[in-house]
């Protein structure tokens, strides 16, 4: 049981995600399925509109295409959730009007809501009418600034430091965020959500389950045999025929209703489900995690590479800040953010950088609050199996209409030239004898079994089924922490042959401490945190380079609470080292100012900061994987805080990084050098452009992190295993690191295992050529230091071999694997909102093992909808 892996011959990308776009294009490729495919596999035939291997990324012709050889008039409501090519139009549409006549639809939305009292949004329409209020800025002229992207009205308010007064809140420390103040901004400007579109109801979809060719056949089979059948034997005894088809009709229209209505239901929820994005804010000086709806105007929000911008607002400061902003205005194209261009459209994602930003308009006030308002979304589409079936099922209808009218024809030939005879043995028709009534019940007899013929025939509950087990599989699938954002996924997954999985938080917990420490030399801390025998100079430096070149932040009550840390779990380990060491955060940050960044990525596997002094002096901080920063250092400070050549020591610290590696430990290097601020551009964009210098570094220390195994991995492995699907893991994290997890989770079964090519470093896979990738591709295990890039030659290279390849990934440059992977599986607690927009399944715990329980129900599943048959018919069919 295995689907071709071939990308379709018209495997073209429609993604409209502008940065990705280039990789994914080029990754399709035009190649046909596998040659050496095994029998059960159908080969691709380009003539046959039913033969789609993939509906994963079909472009909308080849989806049209078998639509009109099935006659589907109505896809929704013959098949249930296809993808409605008429309304993804519809959407396009919507969004240019919105663009156009943002503030008529607005004020009509608004009315709308008054009329029905049904104020979801909390605002109260009086308030939209009256600025200003507590507040010295109104809501008109706040929303009018933002979707006129006027920076001159910016300007008047004093930049974004005016406009953060007028808002009461503070550009470092966010506003206070206690319920009188969030209730306050509500009242004036509103909440992060729109009304939804209400679902049908119960009885919109009664009313469109009787709209079926099939149904009305049988109604008017059954209004005619009752009558008939009064009309002959009375009341009492003749509305027994007629009675029991309207019952069954009845019977089926309400089964129908129901359950789509139920499904509908199951929708809407799940919609909500994926809205519901948490994101961080800053109130009262602590960075908390709060959902999307719960952003109020004058919250500062800090943004990063993947993130979606949750509502309209104006740069507070931004590094090499780039929106894409191609969902909104449609054309792919990435916006650099500075002080010349500040504006933040909600919808849009964040294509790179770091920055934070204040928020101007919520909910129905931002243009996407308006396009989600507007339109229903939808996860309506079909899958291979569906669309074959469909084809099945169109076939043998159309064989049963042709029998049924030949039967017809025949049949009506014979009684009307006297060929038949009754029960009595005389002939049934004779010319101008036989009694008008006599003829009609006739002729009816005929009419029905021809109409039997027709019922019988059309197989149209067999797509219908498919659905609905799909469907339910759904269901059953939120309770394993797995949300479907594509129905065919479900599909898919069950045949998947290779999970080529991340390490990091999906094998791993993702709770880190550092546990071993190098610093002021060869000096190893032990404990990890005993500042004691550090060089003062040496700790100053270590303390400048981690508070500074963080993405997280360190809070600390004022009424002697608990330090909170927040971050990623990399960040949190770093800064949590350097708190047990002593580190004043606050103090530490007052006393340099940042000049510029270089956020860490997956592709450096490093990220850098530069920072002025008092004395103008400038530090350049770096921090990352530990062989690659050490790598390009040529001196270390030593014990006493002074700078010796790095030359004779390279291969101690080397022995002391696989040391730590071979423990499993993700290690990290922190480096740092001086500079001149004169070399450093003065002007803004000059500065955005300025790479920081990554050469001649000071080695400050080394640090070795601990992220233990997820508890039920080396089951959930196991279990994989039997039942033959591989498992891979692609982490970026050094090889011996990744070596020594996978041995301990069974992915390697043993050290003699451990050779190339089963374990491989990143940068030698991306060198060979691509048939050799091909070949090795298959016994790849373990790849370490891999970049986003490399898991995608992966995938490609798998999927070239035959396999039917699921793929974990979370962070933004994951996208192009996840969308290149028959199965796209994100992380729902790391995961960026942009790998998620790109894969098929979200894991809501980020764990392994609800990875694996997916893949095996589905597995089971499939095994139950026995498609085994189902492709067999279709086999025969052709
Ligand atoms: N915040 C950080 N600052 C500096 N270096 C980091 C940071 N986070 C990770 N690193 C370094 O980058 C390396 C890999 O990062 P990458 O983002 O590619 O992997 P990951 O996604 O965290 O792991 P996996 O691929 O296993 O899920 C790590 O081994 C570590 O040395
Ligand atoms: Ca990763």
């Amino acid at each position: 049981m295995k689907t071709t892996t071939g990308s379709t011959s018209h495997g073209s990308s429609s993604s409209s995600n502008g940065l990705l776009t280039v990789t994914i294009a080029s990754s399709t490729h035009p190649h046909g399925p596998a040659a050496n495919d095994d029998d059960d596999d159908l080969l691709v035939d380009p003539d046959d509109p039913f033969d789609i291997t993939q509906t994963k990324n079909a472009p909308p012709e080849t989806l049209k295409r078998w639509r009109q050889a099935a006659f589907v008039l109505n896809a929704s409501r013959r098949f249930r959730y296809t993808l409605d090519l008429k309304k993804e139009e519809e959407k396009e549409q919507k969004k240019s009007m919105i663009r156009a006549h943002a503030q008529v639809i607005r004020a009509a939305l608004l009315f709308r809501m008054a009329g029905e009292r049904e104020l979801v949004t909390g605002t109260s329409v009086a308030s939209t009418i009256t600025p200003g209020g507590d507040y010295e800025v109104g809501l008109e002229q706040l929303v009018s600034m933002s979707k006129n992207q006027n920076i001159s009205t910016l300007q008047q308010y004093g930049g974004v430091k005016g406009l953060s007064g007028f808002l009461k809140s503070d550009l470092n420390k966010g506003i206070s965020g206690d319920d009188d103040d969030l209730s306050k901004r509500k009242n004036a400007f509103g909440t992060n959500t729109y009304p939804r579109k209400k679902g049908r109801s119960l009885w919109r979809f009664l009313w469109e389950a009787w709209q079926d060719l099939t149904l009305i056949i049988l109604i008017i089979a059954a209004v005619v045999s009752l009558v008939l059948g009064v009309f002959e034997k009375g009341w009492e005894k003749g509305w027994l025929d007629g009675g029991s088809i309207a019952f069954a009709v009845l019977l089926v229209i309400v089964v129908t209703a129901v359950s789509d209505y139920r499904q509908s239901l199951q929708f809407q929820n799940l919609n909500a489900e994926k809205q519901n994005i948490q994101l961080e804010a800053i109130r009262g000086g602590r960075t908390i995690k709060i959902s999307i709806f719960e952003i109020v105007v004058g919250d500062v929000l800090p943004l990063k590479i993947g993130d979606q911008v949750p509502a309209d607002g104006v740069l507070i400061t931004g590094h090499s800040l780039a929106i894409d902003e191609s969902s909104m205005t449609g054309e792919s194209k990435i916006v650099h953010k500075d002080h010349k261009a500040p504006f933040f459209m909600s919808g849009c994602k964040v294509a790179d950088g770091v920055g934070s930003m204040l928020v101007t308009s919520v909910g129905i006030n931002t243009e996407w609050g308006l396009l989600m308002a507007t339109i229903s979304e939808d996860t309506g589409e079909e899958t291979p199996l569906q669309v074959r079936l469909n084809g099945v099922a169109t076939f043998v209808g159309i064989v049963g209409l042709t029998v049924a009218i030949a039967v017809l024809v025949i049949l009506l030939g014979r009684y009307f030239s006297g060929h038949t005879t009754g029960s009595d043995g005389k002939v049934q028709f004779v010319y101008k004898v036989t009694k008008i009534d006599k003829v009609l019940e006739g002729f009816i007899a005929i009419f029905t079994i021809a109409v039997t013929i027709v019922v019988v025939a059309v197989p149209e509950g067999l797509p219908l089924a498919v659905t609905l087990t799909l469907a339910y599989s759904m269901r059953k699938m939120m309770a394993d922490k797995a949300l479907v954002r594509r129905l065919s996924a479900c599909e898919t997954m069950g045949s998947a042959t290779t999970i080529c999985s991340d390490k990091t938080g999906t094998l791993t917990l993702n709770q880190m401490t550092v546990v071993e420490a190098y610093a002021g030399g060869r000096e190893k801390l032990n404990p990890p945190d005993d500042s004691s025998k550090l060089h003062p100079e040496v700790l100053s430096l270590i303390n400048e380079g981690i508070a500074q070149n963080t993405t997280g932040n360190i809070f600390i009550p004022k009424d002697g609470g608990e330090t909170e840390i927040s971050g990623s779990p990399t960040e949190k380990a770093i800064l949590s080292w350097a708190v047990k060491l002593g580190m004043n955060f606050e103090l530490v940050r007052s006393r340099s100012k940042i000049l510029h960044v270089f956020p860490f990525n997956s592709e450096k596997k490093r990220g850098g900061v530069a920072v002025k002094l008092a004395d103008s002096e400038v530090h350049i901080h770096w921090k990352g994987a530990a062989e690659i920063v050490l790598g390009t250092c040529t001196q270390y400070l030593d014990s006493n805080g002074q700078r010796q050549s790095i030359e004779e020591e390279k291969a101690f610290f080397r022995k002391a990084i696989d040391d730590m590696a071979a423990q499993s430990l993700r290690c990290i290097a922190i480096a740092y050098r001086s500079y001149e601020l004169e070399k450093i551009p003065s002007k803004e964009e000059d500065l955005d452009q300025w790479s920081l210098p990554d050469h001649e570094l000071v080695l400050l220390a080394i640090v070795g992190i601990k992220d233990p195994c997820r508890p039920g991995v080396k089951e959930a492995v196991r279990l994989c295993t039997e039942a033959g699907v591989k498992v891979r893991m692609v982490t970026g994290d050094n090889l011996q690191t990744a070596k020594a997890i996978s041995l301990e989770c069974g992915i390697l079964v043993s050290v003699e295992d451990a050779v190339e090519p089963n374990i491989i470093e990143g940068k030698t896979f991306r060198e060979l050529s691509e048939k050799e990738r091909e070949q090795v591709a298959k016994k790849i295990t373990v790849m370490g230091r891999s970049s986003p890039n490399d898991k995608l030659l992966l995938v490609q290279a798998l999927k070239k071999g035959g396999e039917v390849v699921a793929v974990t990934g979370d962070g933004t440059n994951d996208a192009p694997a996840l969308h290149e992977a028959d199965i796209g599986l994100s992380m729902g607690i790391q995961g960026t909102e942009v790998a998620k927009e790109s894969s098929d399944i979200i894991i809501l715990d980020d764990n392994f093992a609800s990875v694996v329980k997916c893949i095996v129900k589905l597995m089971l599943l499939s095994l139950m909808s026995s498609c085994w048959c189902c492709r067999r018919v279709v086999k025969l069919s052709k």
